[in-house]
């Protein structure tokens, strides 16, 4: 598909991010320019510090932006009301949810809440979205579980499918991988790319997971010191930026293996 207006989703231009203290501010990351593409998964890559959370928590309007714009779907983030943006948009952070007596089954359910009615009662619209996400996420077997009961890894799925019953095009996600075994991590990871190609999602996340978002990332964005640099993922490994948002005299980046490896000398 070719990359014109109607089929860019999220688009920032000229965006500043970072944190405000009453009159002091801490500029993260600032001129950010970039566009997430209907449909593509899309991993955002970068050094600790850097600023991933700050953005995703900025595109998501968890906290202001400090300068420049972001447009949903063409419109001004701002002008969406909490409503508009729950049924565009739905997130997937990396903070602990506070403990109570739900189940799975209810955790996901409340993805529902911007379709619910003021009681939360669940329609029978509501319940086949609640079915749908937890078909899509392979988690039919721990439904009626407390969601306390749950290891990391399943916890991820189910908060994964809670963003699904929100039905929502755009999907993001702070390191959804994180604290996760390998054998986890590539499920996740899978999880998300099937949710792209079958169910016409669009996945932003971001992640530490270098090798597994090189090899199935459609498109990256690479945050280092001077912004932000997006492409497919081919192109940004051979024009050497994959390389070079690394680069240090302990690693290397070897492009047929499409991972760092550990300098000997
Ligand atoms: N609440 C806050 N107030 C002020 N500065 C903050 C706050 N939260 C984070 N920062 C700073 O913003 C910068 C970017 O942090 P951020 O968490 O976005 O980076 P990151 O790329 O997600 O890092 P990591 O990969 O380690 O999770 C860091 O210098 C951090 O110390």
């Amino acid at each position: 598909m070719k990359e014109n207006a109607t089929n860019i989703i999220l688009k920032t231009n000229d965006l500043n991010i970072g944190y405000q203290h009453k009159k002091q501010v801490f500029c993260v990351a600032s001129h950010l320019n970039a566009s997430l593409a209907r449909g593509k998964f899309v991993c955002l890559l970068g050094k600790n510090g850097i600023g991933k959370s700050t953005l995703l928590r900025t595109l998501t309007k968890v906290q202001p932006k400090l300068g420049g714009q972001i447009q949903i779907d063409n419109k001004e983030l701002e002008t969406l009301s909490t409503i508009e943006l729950a049924k565009k948009m739905s997130l997937v952070l990396t903070e602990k949810i506070p403990e109570n007596n739900l189940t799975v089954y209810e955790l996901i359910a409340l993805g529902r809440q911007p379709y619910t009615n003021w009681i939360g009662t669940l329609s029978d619209e509501d319940k086949k979205y609640v079915d749908l996400a937890i078909q899509q996420t392979h988690i039919e077997g721990i439904a009626n579980k407390k969601y306390t009961e749950l290891s990391d890894g399943q916890l991820q799925k189910v908060m994964i499918s809670r963003a699904l019953a929100q039905n929502t095009t755009l999907i993001i996600l702070d390191e959804p991988t994180a604290h996760l075994d390998i054998q986890n991590k590539v499920e996740i990871y899978k999880l998300l790319k099937t949710l792209c190609e079958n169910y016409q999602k669009t996945i932003l996340i971001s992640s530490h997971e270098i090798h597994l978002a090189l090899q199935l990332a459609d498109q990256l964005w690479l945050m280092n010191e001077k912004g932000i640099i997006t492409g497919n993922t081919k192109s940004l490994i051979e024009d050497g930026s994959v390389s070079n948002l690394f680069a240090s005299n302990l690693v290397t980046f070897d492009a047929n293996s499409k991972q760092f490896v550990i300098n000997t000398n």
